[in-house]
């Protein structure tokens, strides 16, 4: 079994801003309706609203409501870490990488009480090869409020094969069917 590390390579290089990436201030559309994480078209899902920053970075706040608790009043920390994983993921718009999430990890350092509004933001890091370095952190009610979760994380580039190949057909076809199911920015289309 390897032992995974999500530590910075040596050889790996600043990440760059696509030229044709959103400009800062766009808001990005959900790259699947059905996303649990910025869907419309997920009844359950977080709903994330993710606006583009000035370099390789994105931020978006995200309402804590009854919904979200593990214990009583307060968030679950894997729905937060989900939250994380959405921020983080969507940094691909910038880089043009299509990429999943191999390695997240997550620091909770303050309990999340229901009736928050985390603050989060994301950032590029590194890129080596196919692998994309990121970070990201969620405050507490304002964008510089305390730090109550923040995540460094590993993304790994992959094509399109790998959601055709691995996702259930009747999701797939689905999106055969209707293809505004996807989002496409510009000529660039995300992973579904
Ligand atoms: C713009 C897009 C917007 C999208 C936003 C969505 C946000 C949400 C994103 C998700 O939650 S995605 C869903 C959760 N993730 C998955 O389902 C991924 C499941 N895992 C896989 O499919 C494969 O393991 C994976 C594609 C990640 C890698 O398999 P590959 O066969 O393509 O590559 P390989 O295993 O050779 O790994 C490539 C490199 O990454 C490294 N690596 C892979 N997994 C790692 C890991 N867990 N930790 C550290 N390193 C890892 C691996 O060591 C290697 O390093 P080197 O190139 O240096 O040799």
């Amino acid at each position: 079994m390897t032992a995974y590390r999500t530590e910075i390579p040596p050889d790996a290089v600043a990440p760059t801003r696509h030229p044709d990436a959103p400009a800062p201030g766009f808001v990005l559309p959900t790259h699947y309706a059905n996303c649990f994480g910025c869907g419309p078209g997920q009844p359950h899902g977080l709903h994330m609203r993710i606006v583009v920053g000035e370099g390789c970075d994105l931020t978006a706040t995200f309402d804590v409501t009854e919904d979200h608790q593990g214990a009583p009043g307060l968030a679950h920390g894997g729905l937060l870490a989900s939250a994380l994983d959405e921020i983080l993921g969507m940094l691909g718009h910038l880089t043009r990488m299509s990429c999943v999430t191999a390695r997240l990890e997550t620091d909770f350092r303050r309990p999340v009480p229901v009736g928050t509004r985390l603050y989060l933001t994301s950032r590029a890091d590194a890129v080596a090869g196919r692998k994309l370095y990121a970070s990201g952190q969620g405050h507490l009610d304002a964008p510089d409020g305390p730090v109550a979760v923040r995540a460094r994380a590993l993304f790994v580039q992959v094509g399109l094969e790998h959601f055709t190949e691995n996702g259930r057909a009747a999701e797939i076809d689905a999106i055969g069917r209707d293809p505004s199911l996807i989002t496409h920015i510009g000529d660039y289309t995300v992973n579904p």
